[in-house]
């Protein structure tokens, strides 16, 4: 999907970082918090005395969220002028809580490659990534992919396989390439591998040249 302005492979200098890696800004740290709080409820004792209390106290803090929140059309709007890459996305957005977050940088090569540790929010499998997310990050890296490729597009068709499962509390190195661009058909390939290489989730995508215009 286009996003805007942002680097490519042809246009800007090799080892750029393609995501809005997190800033010192108020937002960036709440958004930090609150994915904190998402983990932590995963981890507390089911038998934490206090979670009515927390219950209490987090329902005022979304009240809060919420009696600040423009309308939703003004807030889309907002969210899409600006840098290239999103600050929202739920891989790479440092305002998301739900995305890792994921760090992507465009090589050489003209692949992108990032690392990442997923915790128990991700969980599937016992200690395990849900697969579900693993094509939830593969889908928007082959997406930022395209883009330092110079030729983005709508997801037509994302064919994912399971090579073994995929851990949790690792380091994975997740990677994305476009390998071809046919008329609109753009085809792009990634990967989720251990640190130590061990291949754990494979990817082709196909894309279709189209653009969804953004909210003004
Ligand atoms: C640096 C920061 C960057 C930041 C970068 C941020 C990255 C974000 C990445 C997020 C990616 C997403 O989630 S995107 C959201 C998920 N995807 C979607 O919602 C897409 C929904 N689907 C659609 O809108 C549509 O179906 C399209 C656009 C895919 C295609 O529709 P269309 O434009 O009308 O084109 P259409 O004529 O149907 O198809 C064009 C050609 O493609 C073929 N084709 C179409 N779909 C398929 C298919 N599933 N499988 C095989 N082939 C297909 C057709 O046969 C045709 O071939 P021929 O007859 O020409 O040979």
């Amino acid at each position: 999907m286009k996003v805007g302005t942002h680097p490519t492979a042809a246009t800007h200098a090799h080892g750029t970082v393609l995501t809005s890696a997190p800033q010192d800004a108020p937002v960036d740290r709440a958004t930090a918090a609150a994915r904190r709080v998402v983990d932590a409820m995963l981890r507390t004792d089911r038998g934490n005395a206090n979670l009515d209390r927390v219950a209490e106290e987090l329902n005022s803090i979304a009240d809060h969220l919420e009696e600040h929140a423009p309308e939703v059309a003004e807030r889309l709007i907002d969210m899409w002028n600006g840098e290239g890459v999103t600050r929202h996305d739920p891989v790479t957005g440092p305002e998301n809580a739900i995305a890792p977050p994921l760090v992507l940088e465009g090589l050489e090569d003209g692949s992108v490659r990032g690392t990442v540790t997923l915790t128990m929010p991700y969980q599937g499998p016992p200690g395990c990534v849900h697969g579900g997310v693993s094509a939830l990050i593969l889908d928007h890296v082959l997406g930022v992919a395209n883009a330092w490729g110079g030729k983005s597009g709508m997801t037509a068709k994302l064919e994912t396989n399971y090579h073994r499962p995929t851990p949790l509390f690792e380091p994975l190195v997740i990677t994305g390439r476009l390998v071809s661009v046919d008329g609109r058909k753009i085809r792009t390939v990634g990967s989720i591998t251990t640190a130590d290489g061990q291949l754990c989730v494979s990817v082709e995508g196909l894309f279709i040249d189209k653009t969804v215009p953004r909210p003004r």
